[in-house]
């Protein structure tokens, strides 16, 4: 009997149809994605494209089965299809080697697949391909593993919640002057080694922007300003460091002068061991251990214990080699962990500084760890994760959407948990989303504006019968509103707007939901200049949902501590820090059109501006109490877990 036949004889005639006319994209070709190419390529599935912009890394060969040592640096994509091919000739598999965010894979080719697969390792393309199937109201079967932990969540527009619907758990957040100034465990050196002196010396030269953000959040302004001195001096020593290889002037201006600098700050060292400046001599010649961990004699470099000597030398060869890369690539260099260059930088750089404030230090190893976000991923989870998702797609394409509880693993079994409806304050799964195919350098944002009007029956009029007062954005960027009009007569070309912008309508007396449009390409022989949808065919705008009022603000909301201000430094699992830009762990806030509303002094104005901050507080995304959705399960898993990926923060305690 063939393949085909055993699947149509164990799932149903009917249910192989589906899957046989089913044309499906998998995103990611990493553990879970290579999971899932093997499983549809035997299940029947006979129209698969995959996409992925990695090649492979020899560290992916111990669970991306379908990868082999003779394919590291091909591309993940491509080599994930020759090898499920041979499992399966008869299936049409197209590789992509490239970033689904690309705008070439816009809302018509989301459109042209009957499920999507995600099979990511970070938030903002998990986000991204989350709003694309939204507005492309295609169904996505999301998932993420974090070693024995996982989940599988179905994702269709207006039926089941979206990656969006549930705040993710906020990272671990450090005060920038414990990373800069007072560092009490190993993490806080390497988060400094890493994401501050690594990109202050070899990437983009850094502006005061962190600076002033702990400023206005009220860290000690006497660190801060100390802080800024530094940064000048150290303006100086970014380009003789890249210019002559200047190591040695390095490590005399973070480990000596640096020091002795906060030293001067007597106030500060009341209550804490002061550090202490390192001399160069001194410290090159000395071999005590620096380290704590890791074994004297071990015969794997990367776990030996280093002594203060080693880590010298190490901090002198790896700074004078991501100089010469520096010099000859003139390109800015950013950590990765199998970068070794820039692993032994931050393993000396980090122990170094942690000798200066008599903390323990770490192997190589241990650091490529912590600072890579090394959570060690589990092919067992990604296989079955990857199983249920293969399951779920069944389902969905047989619109049997009681079987497509979102599912947990937690180690030992699956569990499927309680369907969640999609939260209405979503500030993304709740607009309507037209696709529109234009040419975005014929069409005004005036044309874009009277289009929408013409197939949104609410914006037609409002009670008053007047035409409804509309805003427009670009995720942030007001683009017009009735008293900001400069923009009406730009090309949306002008404004920036291409395909796979997303382009939000807001109704300014906030009465129903939003509209946004994603542009898409239109073929250039078209004599159209866009082609919109019908208005039977444009879901209308439901009432924009209006929670419970908010709980009443702190007393003293601008005067809180130091601890909870700062959040530029944020940890991940395995306690791994990365600067994080808050925004972009936020889920996206409803617009509204009080977004542009500033206060002012009048009276009349203040009220205004009251009745609108509540407003306000109602575009938090966060769930009310109320309409809260139970989380799915005991954290990790709420948050899709990603594999590994140091931009895929998950937060864990402390320890
Ligand atoms: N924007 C994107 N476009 C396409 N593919 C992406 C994008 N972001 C991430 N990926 C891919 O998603 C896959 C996720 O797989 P996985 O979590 O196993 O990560 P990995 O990089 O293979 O492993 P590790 O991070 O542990 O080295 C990776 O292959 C990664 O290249
Ligand atoms: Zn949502």
């Amino acid at each position: 009997m063939s393949t085909d036949n055993s699947i149509s004889r164990v799932v149903g005639d009917a249910a192989y149809k589906s899957i046989h006319d089913a044309k499906i994209l998998i995103v990611g070709a990493g553990g879970i994605g290579c999971e899932l190419l093997k499983n549809v390529v035997l299940s029947g599935f006979k129209k698969v494209e995959i996409i992925d912009l990695d090649t492979i890394d020899l560290s992916n060969l111990n669970r991306q089965f379908l990868f082999q040592s003779r394919h590291i640096k091909r591309s993940k994509a491509v080599v994930a299809k020759e090898t499920a091919s041979l499992f399966n000739p008869s299936v049409d598999i197209t590789a992509h080697c490239d970033n689904v965010k690309d705008p070439k894979y816009n809302i018509k080719w989301f459109q042209s697949f009957d499920v999507v697969f995600g099979a990511l390792d970070n938030i903002d393309a998990r986000r991204h391909v989350n709003k694309m199937c939204l507005a492309a109201n295609t169904p996505l079967i999301e998932s993420g593993t974090t070693g024995y932990c996982g989940n599988v969540q179905v994702i269709i527009k207006d039926t089941f919640e979206c990656y969006d619907c549930q705040v993710k758990p906020t990272p671990k957040t450090y005060p920038v002057c414990t990373i800069r100034s007072t560092p009490s465990a190993p993490i806080h050196t390497i988060v400094w080694s890493k994401s501050y002196l690594l990109p202050q010396v070899f990437g983009e030269a850094e502006d005061q922007g962190e600076l002033d953000k702990a400023a206005m959040e009220g860290e000690n302004a006497n660190e801060i300003k100390t802080l800024r001195e530094e940064q000048d001096s150290f303006n100086k020593v970014r380009e003789a460091v890249v210019a002559e290889g200047g190591a040695r002037v390095l490590f005399d201006n973070i480990f000596n002068h640096d020091v002795k600098r906060l030293l001067q700050m007597e106030d500060m060292w009341k209550n804490r061991v002061p550090p202490t400046p390192l001399d160069f001599e001194a410290s090159l010649d000395s071999n005590t251990h620096a380290t704590e961990s890791g074994s004297a004699d071990s015969g794997i470099v990367d776990q030996r214990k280093l002594t203060l000597g080693d880590n010298v030398k190490l901090f002198i060869d790896a700074t004078d080699r991501l100089a010469k890369r520096a010099v000859s690539t003139k390109q800015p260099i950013e950590f990765d962990k199998d970068d070794k260059d820039t692993l032994d930088f931050v393993t000396a750089s980090s122990n170094l500084r942690s000798a200066v404030y008599t903390i323990p230090t770490k192997t190589i190893f241990e650091v490529k760890e912590m600072a890579g976000n090394i959570i060690p991923a589990i092919a067992t989870t990604n296989a079955i994760i990857a199983g249920e998702q293969t399951l779920k797609a069944i389902n969905v394409l047989q619109r049997r959407l009681d079987l497509c509880k979102p599912c947990v693993y937690l180690g030992s079994q699956l569990t499927a948990v309680s369907f969640e409806t999609p939260n209405p304050a979503c500030g993304t799964c709740q607009d309507t989303f037209i696709p529109l195919p234009v040419k975005n350098d014929e069409v005004s944002l005036q044309q874009l504006i009277d289009a929408v009007r013409s197939v949104v029956d609410v914006y037609k009029s409002s009670d008053d019968g007047e035409a409804r007062e509309l805003s427009v954005f670009e995720k942030e960027r007001l683009l017009y509103d009735p008293d900001f009009d400069e923009n009406v007569d730009k090309s949306l070309s002008d404004m920036g707007c291409h395909t796979n912008t997303f382009i939000t309508i807001v109704d300014e007396d906030g009465e129903y939901e939003n509209v946004t449009v994603v542009l898409a390409p239109l073929e250039t022989d078209s004599q159209d200049k866009y082609v919109l949808p019908s208005s039977s065919s444009v879901k209308q705008p439901g009432k924009k949902y209006r929670p419970p009022p908010p709980p009443p603000a702190p007393e003293n909301p601008r005067k809180r501590g130091r601890e909870e201000d700062a959040n530029t430094y944020t940890e991940d699992a395995q306690g791994v820090l990365t600067i994080e830009d808050s925004e972009d762990e936020e889920p996206p806030a409803k617009k509204t059109h009080n977004e542009t509303i500033t206060l002012d002094d009048s009276d009349d104005d203040v009220q205004v501006v009251q009745e609108k901050g509540e407003e306000k507080v109602t575009n938090d995304t966060s769930k009310p109490e109320e309409t809260a959705a139970p989380a799915p399960a005991p954290a990790p898993a709420q948050e899709a877990p990603g594999t590994g990926k140091p931009d895929d923060p998950i937060s864990l305690d402390d320890d």
